[in-house]
């Protein structure tokens, strides 16, 4: 392929080649300004009519039923999302052209446009004909003869650049090289947001983003090598191609800190994808959010498998049995309940194979039943005969005495009541978790106040598993209500959207929205309820993708959770298995994914460092390697022009030099992004010096990112970059992770440009000091 230096507007020509080529640049700006201001126009037409058809939908009249104004709503709902899709793709709207040997010539970019009468304009980057602008090479040219990158200032072009595949096309006049969008993207200034890449995305980036749908991905890359920017595009990628498919199911993002969902999160939205839902491994229990585990041998413990089994006794202790008969009273009348009477009970109930609360049905009726008939063969002995006593289940089922025995043998719980009474009563403790060692269990027990932390939310939800619905406790009956209402709501969907559609459709208005899609709108109760916020709030619900982040992180309880909420193992997950920080990783993918899949995934590996430059990255490797880390380094894409900054410290004198660093900082970055990494242990003074010297411009909490400086530990700083990275003191941040050297390796690898290390205690092994 053949690239050269970029040509700009105000090249200074000195030969009358240099002068030529000029002129062809010249005229090539000025036909591509023309082509793409044709596109906006376009895409300015494509809104108007998005608009006009948003209005339309809403000013028509339905007959005022519940059910035809929410067809209304979806539809208008479904203009809004591509309004707000047309709209977030104004910016870098296209972004490449492809020359074909066929002599066609297709432009690609954010998203498809056509004309009225459907002539194409705009391919979007994801549809099948776009793949050759990232996979075809000069060896493998795949019908094209020349990809040219557009580069855009808001609307206009403003650079060119070609990479040449047909070699015979070099004689032509016209011909260009570039310095290379790729490099013009990475030295970009960072905003602290990450943006998509949808105009430099490499070829084996884009090999792993157009994969097919079923089953589990598994992309293994060192630090920068964009995993994070392939999981996301992927993402776009799918929806797009298998719209029918997850559009109802949808698509879960789950990545390691909140600080890192507030960093991707406007990725898919400007790729015009919205229906996504992204969470952390925190908030993955509906309803909960939990603090982050400070133990990492709880966090270990707490991710093990063998919680599995504890959970499952957790939830058999609370289906007690009675030591002793007990006597309870119906009425004026005493009867027996007795061991053998409650175990029987425990015993059918159990043989339901339903959960807790919901086999908690069949122990009531058992036992209020063998109670009842010893209340009539008791009433009949008092009355000297037999009476048919139609309600004497009713008078059983009434008693306080009774209804108090019940309980306490088998107590409707809910998921919260059981993890937290499992950690905080040493009874329920040592016997649920008959597998750990006693110190094991020393170190789990908790008091009763103790709030729910990331390390719970696996066992949450395995325990509501096993409990089943809490507020839900008819169970069968309920559950057949729900799917004969569903039945019901698609019919009545599919009649009203028959009605609302001619009327749509005399307005210009064409269908777009399914009855299953009004279904789940009424369902769900919600005014606006989309599939992802429903999904969202739903801990059962089964997602048709999992795109996994950092996912080296992840507990096997946590891979096990994840599972639960895919039934069709649809996955993509990346990570990077030498980055692993958290005591509750695995050490390898098929360690990570055995348990589920056995070895049925697929293992794709990144090779290019895009982000840290070449001299940084190797100062990273050297003190992995050095503190015995096995890890392969990428290749990194750009030199870079500084070397890592050490600096040795007195301790009292860390903080002011901290301070100074950042200072210096802020004025050569000139608005760069710098991230102060502290470990926990002195991260609150290294925040408080930084802010009180730059207040107003540093953030120092997972909720204050936006500004300039941010002061993080190892764990909020995963996945992040930053123009410039300052490490206060290095030895603490290996001491805080167990002597393990991952989150200094992970934090070293965060900047774009410069990294300074500054410290009064030991540096690692492998820095050139
Ligand atoms: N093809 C590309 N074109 C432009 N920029 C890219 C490309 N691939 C990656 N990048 C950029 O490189 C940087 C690193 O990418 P990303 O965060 O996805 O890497 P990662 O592998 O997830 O890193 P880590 O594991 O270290 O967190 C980002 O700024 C991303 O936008």
């Amino acid at each position: 392929m053949m690239k050269g230096a970029l040509l700009t507007e105000n090249t200074t020509a000195s030969s009358p080649e240099q002068t030529a080529a000029e002129a062809a640049y010249a005229q090539a700006l000025a036909e591509e300004r023309a082509y793409v201001a044709k596109l906006y126009t376009r895409l300015d037409e494509a809104r108007a009519e998005t608009e006009d058809k948003l209005k339309k939908v809403r000013k028509t009249k339905s007959s005022g039923s519940h059910q035809n104004r929410s067809e209304r709503d979806a539809y208008a709902t479904h203009y809004e999302d591509r309004l707000a899709a047309l709209n977030a793709v104004d910016h870098r709207l296209v972004f490449g052209r492809l020359d074909n040997d066929d002599a066609t010539t297709r432009y690609i970019g954010r998203i498809g446009l056509a004309t009225a009468d459907h002539e194409r304009l705009l391919i979007d980057w994801r549809a099948p004909e776009a793949g050759t602008f990232y996979q075809a090479t000069a060896f493998d040219r795949q019908g094209v003869r020349r990809r040219r990158h557009l580069m855009l200032e808001r609307r206009t072009v403003t650079g060119i650049e070609d990479d040449v595949l047909d070699s015979s096309m070099l004689e032509e006049a016209g011909t260009l090289h570039g310095e290379g969008a790729l490099l013009a993207a990475l030295n970009r200034k960072r905003t602290g947001r990450m943006g998509d890449i949808v105009a430099t995305i490499q070829a084996e980036q884009d090999k792993i983003i157009r994969a097919d749908l079923p089953g589990v991905r598994v992309v293994q890359g060192g630090p920068g090598t964009g995993k994070t920017a392939v999981a996301l595009h992927r993402a776009a990628y799918l929806l797009y191609s298998f719209r029918e498919r997850l559009n109802n199911a949808g698509v879960l993002v789950v990545g390691p800190s909140a600080s890192f969902m507030w960093y991707i999160e406007r990725v898919l939205p400007s790729l015009g994808e919205t229906g996504v839902v992204m969470t952390s491994l925190a908030t993955l229990y509906p309803g909960l959010r939990a603090v982050a585990e400070k133990d990492p041998e709880v966090a270990r413990l707490k991710g093990d498998l063998r919680m599995v089994k504890a959970i499952n006794r957790a939830v058999r202790d609370r289906q007690k049995q009675l030591e002793k008969t007990k006597i309870v009273t119906v009425d004026t009348t005493d009867l027996e309940l007795t061991p053998q009477m409650v175990q029987r009970a425990r015993e059918k109930a159990r043989a339901t194979g339903k959960p807790h609360n919901e086999a908690r049905e069949t122990f009531v009726k058992v036992l209020l039943k063998e109670l009842g008939e010893q209340l009539n063969t008791k009433l009949d002995e008092a009355a000297g005969r037999q009476v048919d006593r139609p309600h004497i289940e009713d008078d059983v089922r009434e008693s306080m005495d009774v209804r108090r025995a019940l309980n306490l043998a088998w107590m409707p719980l809910s998921p919260e009541t059981l993890v937290r009474s499992l950690f905080s009563k040493r009874n329920y403790l040592d016997s649920a978790l008959k597998d750990f060692t006693a110190q094991e269990r020393d170190r789990l027990f908790r008091p009763a106040d103790a709030p729910f932390t990331e390390a719970d939310v696996p066992l949450l939800d395995e325990a509501a598993e096993l409990l089943g619905d809490f507020a839900k406790v008819t169970g069968a009956a309920a559950a057949a209500r729900a799917a004969a209402e569903h039945k019901a709501n698609l019919e009545n969907a599919r009649k009203a959207l028959e009605n609302v559609h001619y009327e749509l459709e005399d307005r210009g208005v064409e269908g777009v929205v399914t009855a299953e899609q009004i279904a789940l709108y009424n369902e769900t109760g919600a005014q606006r309820m989309t599939a992802a916020q429903a999904a969202q709030s739903d801990r059962t619900w089964a997602y048709g993708h999992v795109v996994v982040d950092e996912a080296q992180e992840l507990s096997p309880m946590q891979w096990r959770l994840l599972f639960r909420r895919c039934p069709l193992k649809s996955f993509t997950i990346v990570g990077d298995i030498a980055q692993a920080s958290s005591a509750a990783a695995s050490s390898s993918w098929k360690e990570a994914l055995g348990p589920f899949v056995g070895d049925r995934f697929s293992l794709d590996t990144l090779t290019v460092n895009y982000r840290t430059p070449a001299q940084i990255s190797d100062a990273a490797v050297a003190v992995a390697r050095a503190a015995g880390q096995d890890i392969s380094a990428p290749r990194a894409v750009r030199e870079g022009d500084w070397a890592p900054f050490i600096t040795r410290v007195q301790e009292a004198e860390l903080l002011p030099k901290v301070v100074e660093a950042v200072t210096e900082e802020v004025e050569r970055s000139a608005g760069g992004l710098i991230g102060v990494i502290a470990a926990p242990s002195n991260y609150a003074d290294v925040a408080r010096a930084v802010a009180q010297a730059h207040r107003g411009n540093t953030g120092t909490s997972q909720t204050a990112l936006e500004n300039q400086i941010l002061v993080l530990t190892p764990w909020e700083a995963k996945g992040l970059e930053f123009d410039v990275v300052i490490i206060v003191e290095p030895s603490e941040l290996v001491q805080a992770a167990n002597g393990s050297i991952g989150d200094l390796y992970v934090s070293m690898t965060r900047p774009t440009q410069r990294l300074h290390l500054i410290g009064a205690g030991d540096f690692p092994e492998g820095l050139t000091l």
